[in-house]
């Protein structure tokens, strides 16, 4: 059993959750009384429009950032805490590595921050440029790899500690439609054997593939519950119209 399983009060409490959560930046309202409550092995799909503060709450869910009022638990925790970061694998929408390492390099350093070492250190490189379909290209450089290379890298480096939360912001842009299919596929395998995901999309085949969404415009949410239920609320055949018709405007 996973250690992070002790720190929940039944299996039923979220594993992430928003109360009450507002952001300004410069005085302006980024997210607005934002409530969210995140279930265990669920995959958690935030849809909204560029701009509509899908990052933003990414990041307070992540501790990265803190909310101007409300608060965010995870596994119970109040957020921020640095310690609470080992429990999450973060996947920001901008790259986060090192130009001038390669990517086994990369790999390697994100693995020492995270405390792996030794044969579970190599196993997990080894798995995660697996699944992202990167083992041929470790040994380049960062500054060699394409967009959608460097993506697939933050992915595989979000993975690399088995965290019990996955945070990630738009995982699959830019990102071949085969390779987007065999990550889907590990996401859900993780979430059945217990791995929460929370991501950001604006693709309406991902969110489909959600357990639950969130549909986000102007830092608020407008409607919340699985695909199935959304367009039932919406008489809707498509996410994109139940979007439209809870007020979301085009996607
Ligand atoms: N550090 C910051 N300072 C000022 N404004 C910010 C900051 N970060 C985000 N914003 C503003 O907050 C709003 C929401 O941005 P955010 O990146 O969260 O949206 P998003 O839904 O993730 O968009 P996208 O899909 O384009 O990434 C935008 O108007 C953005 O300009």
């Amino acid at each position: 059993m996973r250690q992070d399983v002790i720190f929940l009060e039944s299996s039923t409490a979220p594993v992430l959750s928003a109360r009450q959560v507002n952001k300004n930046f410069s005085g302006k309202t980024i997210l607005d009384a934002i409530h969210l409550e995140i279930n265990p092995a669920e995959i958690f799909g935030l849809l909204g429009p560029s701009g509509s503060g899908k990052t933003t709450l990414v990041k307070l869910l992540a501790g990265i950032d803190v909310p101007t009022s409300g608060e965010i638990r995870l596994l119970g925790t109040l957020l921020p805490k640095r310690a609470m970061l080992q429990q999450i694998g973060y996947m920001a929408q901008a790259d986060a590595l090192y130009q001038e390492l390669t990517a086994r390099e990369n790999m390697e350093f994100f693995a020492a921050l995270y405390g792996l070492k030794g044969k579970r250190c190599l196993d997990r490189i080894t798995e995660t440029a697996e699944l992202v379909g990167l083992s041929e290209h470790l040994s380049k450089k960062i500054w060699q790899y394409s967009g959608g290379m460097k993506r697939r890298l933050s992915l595989a480096i979000a993975l690399l500690h088995e965290p019990p939360v996955l945070l990630l912001d738009e995982p699959t842009v830019g990102i071949d439609p085969m390779l987007r299919r065999s990550i889907w596929a590990e996401l859900r395998t993780l979430a059945q054997q217990g791995t929460t995901v929370v991501l950001t999309t604006h693709v309406m085949d991902e969110a489909d593939k959600c357990n639950r969404l969130a549909m986000i415009r102007d830092g608020r949410i407008l409607a919340e519950g699985s695909p199935a239920a959304l367009l039932k609320q919406t008489g809707s055949e498509q996410i994109e119209d139940a979007f439209i018709k809870l007020g979301g405007g085009n996607l």
